[in-house]
């Protein structure tokens, strides 16, 4: 077993400098990884801290006390002590993240907008492109769009051009969101297959899912934040 990512010792504290600096224990103590080709899933109750601690593996929060280690190759990196340049390295070669939610860029074309993230990591444009079209039309957006700036999509159609530019790349660690939130039933069970297909490449996950269905079909192991709450004194 290959271990792709380590929380050794993480804790979470926000600090409200705009109130009196009241400073809000969420998680300590996280202890826990993830092998490659194994999808864990963070469970708990609204609050408990999933989103902190996934946001604090992507660089987005920092993390004050303990490590977050992720194999890179044959070398081990701390994201807790990283860089901002490191981060940015990691997030174009290493790390995904997959959100419901497409940061639109104004006059790029869907395929384009799909295509970015791989052609970032070295691809072709042509490959890339034509792997960015496999992937929308495999999601269900209908060909005619794929041409167009996706401002004008519907919700729908944005998250699932967002989905497509989530897992078109080569990462070792692919972060999950709650990408089905408010997926139909047909485009749900295509990132049920596109989960299979990363596992099967040896990609390690770490998502949260609200979707019950989904997060039976996905997950290899639920990892119960509630036990690394903090509870108040
Ligand atoms: N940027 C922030 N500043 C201050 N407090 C925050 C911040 N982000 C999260 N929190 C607090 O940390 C706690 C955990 O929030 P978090 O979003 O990690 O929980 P969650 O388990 O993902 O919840 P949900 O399932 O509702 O999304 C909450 O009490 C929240 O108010």
């Amino acid at each position: 077993m290959t271990v792709r990512l380590y929380l050794n010792g993480v804790a979470k504290t926000f600090t409200m400098h705009l109130q009196n600096g009241i400073r809000i224990p969420v998680v300590s103590n996280v202890d826990f990884s993830v092998a490659a080709g194994e999808c864990a899933v963070l469970g708990g109750p609204s609050g408990a801290g999933k989103s902190s601690i996934l946001k604090m593996v992507y660089g987005n929060y920092r993390c004050e006390e303990g490590q977050i280690l992720v194999t890179v190759g044959d070398r081990i990196i701390n994201i807790a002590g990283a860089e901002p340049r490191r981060i940015l390295s990691l997030r174009r070669d290493t790390i995904g993240y997959v959100s419901q939610f497409l940061r639109v860029i104004p006059r790029v074309s869907a395929v384009d907008v799909v295509a970015e993230p791989l052609i970032a990591q070295g691809a072709d444009a042509a490959q890339a492109a034509g792997k960015a079209k496999d992937l929308l039309a495999r999601l269900n957006v209908p060909e005619r769009l794929w041409s167009l700036p996706p401002a004008t999509f519907s919700g729908g159609e944005q998250q699932r051009v967002n989905i497509a530019r989530g897992f078109i790349a080569d990462y070792a660690l692919l972060l999950l969101d709650e990408p089905t939130a408010s997926l139909d039933a047909a485009n749900r069970a295509v990132v049920v297959s596109l989960v299979d297909e990363k596992k099967k490449q040896g990609v390690a996950m770490l998502g949260i899912l609200h979707d019950l269905d989904v997060r039976e079909r996905i997950a290899d192991r639920i990892i119960d934040v509630t036990d690394f709450q903090v509870t108040a004194a």
